[in-house]
């Protein structure tokens, strides 16, 4: 299909009506959505949101239950992406896209993994024949081009020096940075990263900003962007979209989205009970106040066509009897509840005028008073071992104050975790209203690969 050649700022992903459905689980429901050309649109929203859900439909990992997908690329041809295979959705619509965790051919060099990513490119430049591989034709030349492309992106990565180091050997900053640019390799139209900054330390996160802001200045390639960390967020965005339990509950320039009362309620409501974390990235606890006050209506329900597009309730709680059980208690969104505040307040104007640090006092002491419950867990500590403990942050699923309630239990290492019995799990997902999710987010396997990661430092420092 081709139809008008497309600027910038047009949209170059249209996603509308999506849906995905696991059995019984509902994690995308009837989402609309535009990403435009040339800009960075962040797809944000507590964990279980369904953000890598909508990632995993945009590249084909899964085939939606309903709706279109449809990338416009710059010469104006449309492709409707959940309808091409995967492998066309990279080679034909220029879509990339990096994973959660890194995956990188660890044991090349990176300049390899740079030179590999173009490997498409050199097969088609060789004719698929033996003559074409030893110089006949426009391999030679096609070969020059990979590896001036390769500088180049080394160069854009500030990862020059390392050129020729095992991937594996680079700091985390590092990988992170050469999967980006080895996706560049594939000179994308639209480039998709799921959290590029889980992990890294705020001066590498300022150097992933700076190549981000690099490639949308200098290539044209729009980027869609999971993020967790606000401040990469709010500094590299020109467009966010809101996620809570696989709708869109915010869509809007990054200051209309910080200040938004159904966002902020969307991450009161997390489990991690990241309010104070929230209120600090957004500015001040003025916004909470905005929980008690009327929804502006220029952003309400009636101006977006799938903003809360149906019953919350409808989708939060859900049971297949082949085994995925999400178990949601009733009111769990917490920007529906928004709206149910916000005629409480219309109703009784005295509450309206509570004070806004009291607002956000309540809501921590109504979560304060499930910490006094006790929780038995067989491998408990008293202290860290060697008073230094493990970042359990770094486990995906864990945020800053289940990281505080599991010290406060006696974990501190990943190696704890990565011993927890049936028992243990059973009784920490109680004790944090998890319902199943340790087991879906595999806290387990990813503490053990931390725990055999921290361990290869300690086994080279004992040898000194
Ligand atoms: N293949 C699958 N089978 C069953 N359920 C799934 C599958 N993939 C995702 N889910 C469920 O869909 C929901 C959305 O998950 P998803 O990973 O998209 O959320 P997310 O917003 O990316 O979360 P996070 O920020 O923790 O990565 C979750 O309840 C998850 O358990």
């Amino acid at each position: 299909m081709n139809t008008s050649v497309s600027g910038m700022n047009e949209p170059i992903l249209k996603v509308e009506h999506l849906s995905m459905k696991f059995g019984g689980l509902v994690a995308i429901g009837d989402l609309s959505f535009e990403a435009r050309r040339g800009e960075i649109t962040a797809l944000i929203g507590p964990n279980g949101a369904g953000k890598t859900t909508v990632f995993n439909c945009i590249t084909g990992f899964y085939k939606p239950t309903e709706g279109m997908i449809t990338l416009t690329s710059k010469d104006g041809t449309q492709y409707l992406l959940e309808r091409l295979p995967g492998h066309d959705i990279n080679k034909r619509a220029k879509v990339a896209r990096t994973f959660q965790n890194i995956r990188l051919f660890s044991g090349m060099t990176v300049l390899e993994n740079l030179l590999v990513a173009q490997h498409n490119k050199l097969m088609k430049a060789s004719g698929f024949t033996i003559m074409g591989l030893l110089g006949i034709g426009g391999y030679k030349a096609a070969a020059n081009e990979s590896i001036e492309l390769a500088k180049f992106w080394l160069d854009k990565a500030d990862l020059t020096s390392r050129a020729d180091d095992p991937a594996g050997s680079l700091p985390y900053g590092d990988q992170r940075r050469l999967e980006i640019a080895r996706a560049m390799c594939t000179m994308p139209e639209l480039l998709c990263l799921d959290e590029p900054a889980a992990g890294l330390n705020p001066r590498e996160s300022l150097a992933l900003n700076t190549l981000l802001n690099d490639i949308k200045d200098t290539t044209g390639t729009s980027i869609l962007l999971i993020e967790h960390d606000m401040s990469v967020v709010m500094q590299i965005s020109d467009h966010v979209v809101v996620l809570e339990y696989g709708r869109k509950i915010s869509d809007g320039d990054p200051s209309f989205v910080k200040s938004d009362p159904r966002v902020i309620a969307a991450y009161l409501g997390v489990e991690d009970e990241e309010v104070e974390d929230v209120l600090v990235q957004v500015g001040d606890e003025e916004v909470i106040e905005q929980l008690d006050g009327e929804p502006d209506p220029a952003h309400g329900p009636g101006a977006s066509s799938s903003f809360m597009a149906g019953p919350i309730s409808d989708t939060i709680g859900h049971s297949d009897p082949d085994g995925e059980v999400m178990r949601v208690s009733p009111g769990a969104s917490k920007a529906a509840q928004v709206d149910a505040l916000s005629k409480r307040a219309a109703s009784a104007p005295a509450k309206a005028s509570k004070p806004a640090s009291k607002s956000a006092g309540s809501a921590r002491s109504t979560k304060a008073s499930k910490s006094t419950t006790g929780l038995s867990i067989s491998n408990k500590l008293s202290t860290p071992r060697g008073g230094k403990p493990d970042d359990l942050l770094l486990i995906k699923g864990i945020g800053p104050i289940n990281k505080r309630k599991l010290n406060e239990h006696g974990i501190y290492h990943f190696d704890q975790i990565a011993a927890w019995k049936h028992a243990d799990i059973a009784a920490v997902e109680a004790y944090l209203e998890f319902d199943g999710r340790i087991a879906r987010e595999d806290w387990i396997g990813q503490a053990k690969q931390l725990a055999a990661k921290s361990a290869k430092p300690a086994k080279r420092g004992s040898t000194k």
